[in-house]
């Protein structure tokens, strides 16, 4: 039995002994990293729907009520919920986590959740530990100014890491030495790291628990708790998935689907989100998140091409009281109208590029106060009509021309087998985006196509009557 093997074992031997429930006649944990997925739960036979297929006890949970840690320095911690301390912000649930995290692994073998500890990564492919020439590769995307290493290290520096140094005989089992401060700095960058992969927020049981339209449970609570859930943190997760976590006096995993076969991985649901942020949170890709990919348009790109279709320059629209360029507001998101899955965690519906609300409504607000400025730019509907097109059209193919690379050139590169993981996943993110682009400008295209038809028809039902 190999290493990792061995700490699986190892790992779900523990979870038993913490309590938790396990049906090894229909799942089990299966090493998955020949695909790049770490760990994963795959069934062993087929799953009738409503299955549970394992519980946790809330005391295997490690968070701020589990761990000894908030009970050894309560100052820090009961300020993370009571807040309104005056000089200081009280640290929120995500540093009290991390805090909670570091304190774990220092204590080494004293700490009861030692075996789970073990099975949890000390390398991430988040984006967050990309190198520059890595990062190159996700030029023009969203997340080019999503990634914010730096701004982590200020806070980690500031809020987190003092915490550790301060207090050496509490993080530190007797006899143990200690971490420098640039090592605890990544420590905490790894247990940051840990968290925002694999902690779950925490609905209590008697919390406010409201069901939205399409069934899947949300809570509107403000203050979350924040924990890292033992065996339900093995779940890998897609877009379209199979099974769902229901936090009662346990968390119990259930099988959504009748049809979940033996062989099949069980899915958990991490969320509907692009791509990109997939990467950004998660580390990872898969083709099911493409349809909730979005791209950002800069407010900057939207005025300057509609100073180019009106013939006027910026500063005459700033005067005139157009206002898309303000700097308050953020850049113009692109997606498309996605739906959500269905009550088996199936994405039934297509998900088609239909409209860009915000950008559309601010440029056609935009349009009306230059035709009550100045009229003789914008003649009649048709002139309107055009204007908005072609400013949609140019940003949306500035966007496109912003990437290094081309959509053909990245389909070519994902043909390859030579590639690297990393440059693999920034090509699915950047090409990604680029598909929506193309879709957004077929779509602007059909639409000229039928307002062409619409004005070319109109004069002929006139002369018929
Ligand atoms: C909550 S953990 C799931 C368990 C994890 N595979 C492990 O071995 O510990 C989340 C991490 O699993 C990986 N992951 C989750 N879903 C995945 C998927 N569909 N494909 C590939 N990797 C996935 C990513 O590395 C992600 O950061």
């Amino acid at each position: 039995m190999d290493d990792f093997q061995a700490a699986t074992e190892r790992f779900l031997t523990w979870f038993k002994s913490m309590g938790g429930e396990f049906r090894e006649d229909l799942i089990k944990i299966q090493d998955l990293r020949s695909k790049g997925a770490g760990r994963g739960i795959i069934a062993k036979s087929d799953i009738p729907e409503e299955c549970t297929l394992f519980a946790i006890p809330r005391s295997a949970i490690i968070n701020v009520e589990t761990s000894e840690l908030a009970k050894k320095l309560p100052k820090v911690f009961e300020a993370a919920f009571e807040g309104d301390d005056e000089d200081t912000e009280p640290i929120d649930a995500w540093e009290s986590l991390i805090l909670v995290m570091i304190y774990e692994h220092l204590q080494g073998e004293k700490s009861q959740w030692k075996p789970y500890l073990d099975i949890l990564p000390t390398n991430f492919d988040t984006p967050m530990f990309w190198s520059e020439a890595e990062l190159k590769e996700l030029e023009g995307t969203v997340l080019t100014h999503k990634i914010g290493k730096q701004s982590s290290d200020e806070k980690l520096l500031s809020r987190v890491v003092p915490v550790v140094m301060q207090s050496p005989s509490i993080f530190y089992p007797k006899g143990s030495s200690q971490l420098s401060e640039s090592e605890v700095l990544s420590l905490a960058h790894r247990m940051g790291s840990t968290v925002m992969a694999y902690a779950f927020d925490l609905e209590n049981e008697e919390d406010d628990i409201e069901e939205e339209e399409d069934g899947w449970v949300v809570d509107k609570d403000a203050q979350r708790m924040l924990g890292m859930v033992p065996m339900a943190d093995i779940l890998n997760a897609d877009a379209d998935f199979n099974a769902h976590v229901n936090h009662g006096e346990k968390l119990e995993v259930t099988s959504l689907r009748s049809d979940t076969k033996a062989g099949d991985e069980i899915l958990n649901y991490y969320g509907a989100m692009p791509t990109s942020e997939v990467l950004r949170r998660y580390g990872y890709a898969t083709p099911a998140y493409s349809r909730y990919d979005e791209v950002e348009i800069p407010r900057s790109a939207v005025v300057q091409a509609l100073a180019t279709a009106t013939g006027l320059s910026s500063s005459d629209l700033t005067n005139m009281g157009v206002e898309i360029d303000n700097e308050d507001d953020d850049d113009f998101i692109i997606e498309r109208e996605s739906g959500a899955p269905n009550e088996e965690g199936r994405l039934i519906e297509e998900a088609k590029m239909e409209e860009f609300p915000e950008l559309e409504e601010e440029l056609k607000d935009a349009l009306k106060i230059i035709k009550k400025k100045k009229p003789e730019v914008i003649a009649d509907k048709r002139k309107r009509d055009d204007i908005a097109n072609t400013v949609l059209k140019q940003v949306l193919l500035e966007k496109l021309a912003a990437y290094p690379t081309s959509a053909e050139e990245d389909r070519a590169l994902l043909e390859k087998s030579d590639i690297s993981h990393r440059h693999r996943m920034a090509i699915q993110v950047r090409l990604g985006e680029k598909t929506l682009l193309e879709e957004a400008l077929a779509m602007l295209k059909a639409r000229t196509t039928e307002s062409t038809n619409e004005h070319v028809e109109r004069p002929t039902k006139k002369a018929r009557k």
